[in-house]
């Protein structure tokens, strides 16, 4: 059976990594990246300190590091640890992930691209994470940078029709259009004018990239 893949809003909230070795250290810095207030727990001192920005506790493990925990990463090396910190975390509510055991875990991380506000997440469903990682950067060399200024332009442009009735076909008609006289082309090109005429010619009316608060210069190679 499948795992269903969301993405998850951790600004603010608590997750704790136990163990900060180079698999946990790599998960407390996503968790930081994505605005989570990050507790890491590691006896050996050195393994903390290009974690500043976590509450760092420099000592084993102890239960009461899980209170109040919405995510909890068990990663140690220790395999009976990791299964201890995994229960614990259960009983306090938290969703538990441990490194040495997807199949006893409630979530996987994917391997990530991201662009601007465009995020692509490759999951094998546990079966080769370093392909996940090969993927990723395959589709990274293939997908230029004007990918996420196309976003930006559809957000904007879907932000300023979604009062209408009618707008989720509205929204999708107007990406069909934008996508089919290859925007995305416009953009790698850096081309402006051409892009502003797009724009009113689909939108019927003047639209410039300025109004929607849209700046060109990332999207171009
Ligand atoms: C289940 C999962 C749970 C989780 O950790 O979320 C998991 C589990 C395990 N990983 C293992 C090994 C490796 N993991 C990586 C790397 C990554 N692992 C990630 C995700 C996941 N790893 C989840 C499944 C995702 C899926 O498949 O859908 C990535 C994508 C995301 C991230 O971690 O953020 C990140 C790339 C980040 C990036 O490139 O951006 C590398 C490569 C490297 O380190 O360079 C290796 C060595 C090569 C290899 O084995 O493939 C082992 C065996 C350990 C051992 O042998 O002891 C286990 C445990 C097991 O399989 O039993
Ligand atoms: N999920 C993934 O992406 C991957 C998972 N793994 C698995 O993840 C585990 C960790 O891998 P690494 O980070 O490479 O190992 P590591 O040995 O570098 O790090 C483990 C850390 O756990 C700490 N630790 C030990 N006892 C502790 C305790 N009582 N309390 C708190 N911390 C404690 C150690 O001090 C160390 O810093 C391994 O079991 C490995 O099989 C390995 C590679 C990738």
């Amino acid at each position: 059976m499948p795992d269903y893949p969301l993405s998850l809003r951790v600004r603010g909230r608590l997750c704790v990594v136990v163990g900060a070795g180079d698999v946990g250290r790599r998960k407390a810095r996503g968790l930081l990246d994505a605005g989570a207030r990050v507790r890491v727990v590691d006896p050996v001192a050195a393994r903390l300190h290009d974690l500043e920005e976590a509450h760092c506790l420099p000592r084993p493990y102890r239960p009461e590091d899980l209170a109040d925990a919405f995510l909890v990463f068990a990663a140690t090396s220790d395999h009976d640890l990791n299964r201890r910190v995994a229960a614990d975390a259960r009983k306090g509510g938290a969703l538990v992930q441990m490194a040495d055991d997807p199949a006893g875990s409630d979530f996987s991380l994917p391997a990530l691209l991201r662009r601007d506000d465009l995020t692509i997440a490759v999951f094998s469903g546990g079966g080769s994470p370093a392909l996940c990682s090969l993927l990723r950067d395959e589709i990274d060399a293939g997908l230029g940078p004007h990918w996420g200024v196309f976003l930006e332009i559809a957000a904007a442009l879907r932000r300023k029709r979604l009062t209408g009735s009618d707008s989720s076909s509205y929204n999708r008609n107007v990406l069909d259009q934008l996508a089919a006289a290859d925007l995305a082309g416009l953009i790698a090109a850096g081309d402006r004018d051409a892009i502003e005429r797009l724009l009113s010619r689909v939108l019927g009316t003047s639209v410039s990239l300025d109004q929607l608060g849209v700046s060109l210069s990332k999207g171009s190679k």
